[in-house]
């Protein structure tokens, strides 16, 4: 089963527990619009290499595209389809004024020099030019991707349309009209969510710990914004293994300690080494998965020991683990939801760009945190109401705020 496919289950359950036209599930479960592009760079010892990019357009129903860009040598037509997919559900769920897209491109950010990701970067933007822009689709970071590649793609973007346009793109630095915390916005979300479901299932934040896997933009901002609301951090992770301390991590000093550890958190000292895998399977209160995709699955699922699991990272449950941790009674606070503070803050973004009028950080958070809660209320009621997942409660949420949009357009 592809990605994409297995990422249509949940809403599947969702449309037939409402009663959905099928029609309407018809229309949601193909994307309107997929590019795949060339792209040919010189690079530094002057051969040329020609790098593939996609950018998928899932649905502009609710308003523009939205959605990030994917740097990753696994990226794949399958993968950007499932993302933009996942952003449709996902702004719909938050209540933004957006459709969902993703990008991507076959790299590994890694294996090449600065100047030819600038390339790779504005190669990119050159070939999909057509079919972006603040009223069309504006693209974000994602994995590999950063403020300074969306630095590169503002400016490559404004050069041909011959206007700065920072509409355009969100996830850029405050002086590229960046907005107040974005960086942080994703974890910080993620952090709210899990403070929502551990208030519902009664445990004080004080009495929580909890296991992290991925410590790039949302893990690591997951972990400190969790450290600043009193919870206990005792195992991390990201691509070089993992570590535990059963007394709890400082991850300011974890972050200080990987920036001048060549970027990874491995040997921090005192800590006992564990592996990815462990980490997964700590007995902790939350498990929060920030890194990659189909991270729990049939082979781990019995595993995992935590109470519940609010998951950062997109996909990081796969179908059949996700009827595991259900029958064993696991929580999970879906994607869909728990990471949509990052593209709350995007769209927070995208409105003082539009406007020219910037917010201070005090009102970003504010706003963020309402919307989560509201969010979270959401599902969480839509999922007790029919007896279901969270999972499926978010795409309950999320079908019925398309369904009508798509019956006054007239498209079903
Ligand atoms: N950046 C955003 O705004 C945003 C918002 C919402 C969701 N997400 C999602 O969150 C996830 C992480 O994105 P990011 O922006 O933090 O990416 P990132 O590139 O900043 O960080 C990825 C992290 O995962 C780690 N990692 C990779 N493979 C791993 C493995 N097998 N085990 C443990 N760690 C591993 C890397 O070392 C790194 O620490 C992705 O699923 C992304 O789609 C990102
Ligand atoms: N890539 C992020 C952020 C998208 C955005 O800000 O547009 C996500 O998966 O939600």
């Amino acid at each position: 089963m592809s990605l994409f496919e297995m990422a249509k289950i949940p809403m599947e359950k969702a449309s037939k527990l409402i009663n959905l036209d099928p029609n309407a599930e018809a229309v949601i479960s193909q994307p309107e619009r997929t590019l795949e592009v060339s792209i040919p760079v010189k690079m530094d010892d002057g051969h040329v290499e020609v790098f593939t990019g996609y950018r998928s357009q899932n649905s502009t129903v609710l308003g523009p595209a939205k959605g990030g860009v994917r740097y990753h040598q696994n990226v794949s037509m399958d993968e950007v389809k499932t993302l933009g997919f996942w952003m449709t559900t996902k702004c719909a769920i938050a209540g933004l004024p957006y459709g969902g897209g993703k990008g991507g491109i076959i790299v590994d950010p890694r294996k090449v020099s600065k100047t030819e990701l600038e390339k790779i970067t504005r190669g990119y933007i050159d070939k999909i030019a057509p079919v972006i822009g603040e009223k069309k689709d504006i693209p974000a970071p994602d994995v590999n991707t950063n403020a300074q590649i969306m630095a590169w793609m503002c400016d490559e973007f404004s050069k041909i349309n011959c206007q700065f346009a920072p509409g355009f793109i969100t996830g850029k630095a405050i002086c590229m009209g960046g907005s107040q915390g974005r960086t942080s916005a994703t974890g910080r979300g993620v952090i709210t969510a899990t403070l929502e479901l551990l208030k519902r299932e009664g445990i004080k934040p004080e009495d929580a710990t909890l296991a992290i896997q991925g410590f790039g933009n949302v893990g690591s901002w997951t972990a400190k914004c969790a450290a600043d609301k009193g919870l206990k951090i005792v195992a991390l992770s990201d691509i070089s293994g993992g570590i535990y301390d059963a007394n709890g991590f400082d991850p300011y000093k974890v972050e200080e300690y990987a920036k001048n550890n060549g970027g990874v958190i491995k040997g921090y000292p005192g800590a006992t080494p564990i592996s990815n895998e462990e980490v997964l399977e700590q007995d902790v209160t939350v498990l929060i998965p920030a890194a990659l995709e189909l991270q729990i699955t049939a082979k781990n699922a019995d595993k995992i020991k935590a109470k519940m699991i609010v998951e950062a990272a997109n996909g990081p449950t796969d179908a059949e683990a996700d009827v595991i941790l259900e029958k064993r009674g696991i929580p999970v606070v879906p994607d869909v939801l728990a990471n949509g503070g990052g593209v709350t803050v995007s769209y927070f973004e995208w409105v003082q760009n539009l406007y020219r009028y910037f917010w201070t950080e005090e009102e970003v958070i504010d706003r963020q945190e309402q919307m989560m809660v509201k969010a979270f209320g959401n599902v969480y009621d839509a999922a007790k109401k029919y007896n279901t997942t969270m999972r499926v409660g978010a795409y309950i949420v999320a079908l019925n705020a398309l369904v009508e949009p798509l019956k006054l357009r007239g498209i079903i």
